[in-house]
C-alpha cells in the first residue's frame, strides 16, 4: 500500500496539483495545510508516513521549522522550494531531509523523490537496528565479563559510542541512602581513546583550586531526570548545576543529555553525556538510551558490590577516578591515522552504517582516503570475508566497462570468445566499491540503477536474469549535484546512491593529524626502503602545517617516500613542498555551493539544450519539465535564461 501524504504548501494552485499527481500515483493523501500550525493538526489526527513542506508559508513560521518537528517525530519529508536565499538553504539543510525538489519540478522528479526518501528512510532504521542489536550484543559481552570496574565503564562508553555521539561522558553513582557521589569523566580523545579527567587535572586545565571544584560538586544538583539539553536549554542547565559550567567552559560543550538509573544492588547511576555542537541531541537518542537501559543495568548490575564500594570510600564526597588505561588500538578500522573531531566524525558514521547493507556514497576530494574508508566499512561489516570487489569507473574505455561489471557470454559481441564474469557477480555475497561514480557513462547508469533497485543483473548477451546480493559503496570526487543539473549524472540514480553520504574531509581541515599521518608513511617508507629516519625536525612539521595539500595525503605520502630517500642523516630536515598556486578558477568554481535559484537555472538549460532550445510541441522543453509552456517561459525570463544563450 501506498504511503499517507501530507502536502504544506500555501500556494492554493499548486498545492491542488501535488494532491492530483500524487493521487494518480496511488498515494494517500493525510490533508493540505497551509500553515505550520494547520500542519500540526493534520498530523496528530492522521499521522502521515510522509510530509511534502515548503519552505515560505503563510504565518511567521516556515517549513523549516515544522522540519525540525517532524525530524523529532522521526517522520520523513522533502522540501519543495523556488527559493534562492542560499543562507535558508543551508539551514534548511541542517535539518536533514530525505530529499529536495526545486521548482518548477516534472510529475517523474516528484514521484523518484518520494520513492527515494521511502527509500532512504526504511534504509536508515534498518540500518540502525542493526547497530542497536549488535551493541545489545557488545553490552551483554561486557557484562559477562570478569573485568574491573572501571573497565567495564570504559568498555561500556565505548559501544554506547555508536549510537549516543559525545565528546565527554560522566558516569556517577552512590548507594541509594546515600547523599555523596563517586564518579568518572571520561573525554574522547580519539575513536576508541579516552583521557580520564581527575579533580586534579581538571584543576590544572581551568586553573582553579582543587578545593573550589570539591565545592562545585557538592553545590551541584544529582541528575535524577532523563532529559537532553541543547543550545539555550544547555545554557540554562549550566546556569544552576555550576560543575556541568564548568566542564562546559573548560571543553567548550553546548549540550548534555542524561540518563539516570537504579541497580538491583540499590545504586542509583546517572550516565550525562556531553557534545561541543549546539544541537547535539533529540528524542530519537533518548529513546534509545530508554531502550539499552535494562542491558545498561545488567552492566552495572555485574560489578561485584565490594568493588562499587571500594570506589565510594577512595573519597567520601566525589570521586573522579583516575584510569590511565586508555586504549586506542582499534583493529576494525586497520591504519586508519587520525584523531582530529572531523575524522572522528567520520568514523562514528562509519561505525553506524557498516553492520548494515546500506548503501554508502563517499564523497571527498582526489587523495583524501575514500578507497581505505570504503576498506574499513567492508572490514567492519558482515560480509569481511566474502568478496570486496574494487572497480575504477573512471580507468576503464567506455566499450569494456559494461562487460567489465556485468560479464558476458561467449559470442555476445566480436572478441568475446569466452563466457567472462562480471565483478557484480564476483562480488556477489560481498561488496563492491565503485570509484570514481561520476565518470560512469549515461548509458550504464541505467542498468546500475536496475541493480539497486532490483538487485538483478543480465550478461551481456545473456537470456538469464541473475539474482545477485551485493553491497554497494560509490566514491566520488566530483560534485554530484552539479554533475546532475549538467545533465551527465541520473537524478534517479544519484538519489538511490545518496542513502548514506559521507563526506571525507580534506587534509587542510584537519591538520592537526598531519603530524601522525607523516610520522605513519615515515615508518612505513623506513621498512620499504630499509633506511632507519628517526624523526622529521620541527622546521619540517611548521612548514608542512603551513602548506594547503591540494593533493591531500596522498601528496604527503609521496612528500614523505621522496623526503626519506633524499635524506642524508637520521632526520627529515627538508621537504620540497611546492609554492602554493593561487586559487584557480577552477577550483573556485568547485568550492563554490550554487543557490536553488542557479541550480533551477542550470537544470532548465540543461534540459533546453536537450530539446536544441524548443519550449513548445512533442519532446520539446515544456513537455520534458512536465509543466506548461506559458510557465516555463516566465520561469525563463525570471532567471534570466535567454534562447540565444542555448548552444
Ligand atoms: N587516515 C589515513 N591514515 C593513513 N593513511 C591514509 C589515510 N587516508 C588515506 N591514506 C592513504 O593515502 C593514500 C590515498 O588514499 P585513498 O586512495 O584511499 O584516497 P582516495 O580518496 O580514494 O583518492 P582518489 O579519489 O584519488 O581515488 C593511500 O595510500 C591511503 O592508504
Amino acid at each position: 500500500m501506498k504511503e499517507k501524504i501530507l502536502i504544506v504548501e500555501d500556494q492554493f494552485v499548486e498545492a491542488d496539483y501535488l494532491r492530483l499527481m500524487l493521487t494518480q500515483a496511488g498515494y494517500i493523501i493525510a490533508g493540505i495545510a497551509r500553515s505550520v500550525a494547520q500542519a500540526e493538526q493534520i498530523i496528530k489526527s492522521e499521522k502521515p508516513d510522509f510530509v511534502l513542506v515548503d519552505i515560505f508559508l503563510k504565518g511567521k513560521q516556515t517549513g523549516i521549522d515544522l522540519a525540525k518537528q517532524l525530524s523529532a517525530d522521526n517522520i520523513p519529508f522533502v522540501y519543495l522550494s523556488a527559493n534562492s536565499n542560499e543562507e535558508i538553504l543551508n539551514v534548511a539543510k541542517t535539518t536533514e531531509p530525505y530529499g529536495f525538489l526545486v521548482k518548477p519540478f516534472r510529475e517523474k522528479d516528484l514521484l523518484i523523490a518520494l520513492e527515494i526518501a521511502h527509500y532512504r528512510h526504511k534504509h536508515n532504521q534498518e540500518s540502525k537496528w542493526h547497530t542497536e542489536k549488535q551493541l545489545r550484543k557488545e553490552l551483554l559481552n561486557i557484562q559477562k565479563e570478569g573485568a574491573n570496574w572501571d573497565t567495564k565503564v570504559i568498555e561500556t562508553a565505548k559501544v554506547l559510542q555508536k549510537l549516543i555521539p559525545f565528546d565527554c561522558i560522566c558516569v556517577k553513582f552512590k548507594p541509594l541512602e546515600s547523599r555523596y557521589y563517586s564518579g568518572f569523566l571520561f573525554r574522547r580523545a580519539g575513536f576508541s581513546e579516552y583521557q580520564t579527567i581527575d579533580i586534579n587535572s581538571l584543576s590544572n586545565i581551568s586553573g582553579r583550586p582543587a578545593e573550589d571544584i570539591k565545592r562545585l560538586l557538592e553545590h551541584s544538583p544529582i541528575d535524577n531526570t532523563a532529559r537532553w539539553y541543547n543550545g539555550d536549554d544547555f545554557n540554562k542547565l549550566t546556569s544552576v548545576h555550576p560543575m556541568k559550567a564548568l566542564i562546559a567552559k573548560v571543553f567548550g560543550f553546548s549540550s548534555n543529555i542524561v540518563l539516570p538509573f537504579i541497580t538491583s544492588d540499590s545504586y542509583m547511576f546517572s550516565l550525562s553525556f556531553f557534545r561541543r555542537s549546539e544541537e547535539g541531541y533529540n528524542p530519537e537518542h533518548l529513546d534509545m538510551l530508554f531502550r539499552l537501559q535494562q542491558p545498561l543495568i545488567a552492566v552495572m548490575n555485574s560489578i561485584p558490590a565490594n568493588e562499587k564500594r571500594s570506589a565510594l570510600s577512595i573519597h567520601p564526597e566525589f570521586n573522579i577516578i583516575t584510569n590511565s588505561k586508555t586504549s586506542n588500538t582499534n583493529p576494525d578500522f586497520g591504519t586508519i591515522i587520525g584523531k582530529s573531531p572531523a575524522l572522528l566524525k567520520v568514523m562514528d558514521l562509519i561505525g553506524q552504517v557498516a553492520y548494515s547493507d546500506t548503501s554508502v556514497l563517499l564523497l571527498g576530494e582526489s587523495g583524501t582516503g575514500k578507497e581505505k574508508i570504503a576498506d574499513a566499512i567492508h572490514n567492519l561489516s558482515t560480509r569481511k570475508n566474502k568478496p570486496f570487489i574494487k572497480v575504477n569507473c573512471a580507468a576503464l574505455p567506455a566499450t569494456l566497462i559494461e562487460s567489465e561489471l556485468f560479464g558476458h557470454e561467449k559470442g555476445a559481441f566480436t572478441g568475446a570468445y569466452d563466457k567472462r564474469i562480471g565483478k557484480f557477480e564476483k562480488a556477489d555475497s560481498g561488496t563492491i566499491l565503485l570509484d570514481e561514480i561520476g565518470e560512469m557513462p549515461l548509458e550504464l547508469q541505467v542498468k546500475l540503477l536496475r541493480v539497486l533497485q532490483e538487485k538483478e543483473i543480465e550478461r551481456i548477451g545473456g537470456r538469464d536474469t541473475l539474482k545477485i546480493d551485493v553491497r554497494i559503496i560509490a566514491a566520488t570526487n566530483k560534485n554530484l549535484e552539479k554533475e546532475v543539473a549538467e545533465g551527465r549524472f541520473r537524478l534517479d540514480l544519484y538519489y538511490r546512491l545518496n542513502v548514506f553520504p559521507i563526506r571525507i574531509p580534506p587534509l587542510r581541515e584537519r591538520k592537526e593529524d598531519m603530524p601522525a599521518l607523516a610520522y605513519h608513511f615515515m615508518n612505513y617508507y623506513n621498512q620499504k626502503s630499509g633506511k632507519k629516519i628517526s624523526g622529521i625536525s620541527d622546521n619540517v612539521l611548521k612548514s608542512m602545517m603551513a602548506y594547503d595539500w591540494p593533493g591531500n595525503i596522498r601528496e604527503l605520502e609521496h612528500l614523505i617516500e621522496r623526503s626519506i630517500l633524499l635524506a642524508k642523516g637520521n632526520f627529515i630536515e627538508d621537504i620540497q613542498l611546492p609554492v602554493t598556486q593561487k586559487t584557480s578558477d577552477a577550483d573556485v568554481e568547485n568550492s563554490y555551493i550554487k543557490t536553488i535559484h542557479e541550480n533551477e537555472r542550470d537544470y532548465i538549460i540543461s534540459i533546453l539544450k536537450k530539446c536544441n532550445g524548443r519550449i513548445w510541441g512533442a519532446g520539446a522543453a515544456a513537455e520534458m519539465l512536465n509543466i506548461p509552456p506559458s510557465t516555463l517561459k516566465s520561469r525563463m525570463k525570471k532567471l534570466g535564461i535567454r534562447k540565444e544563450f542555448i548552444p
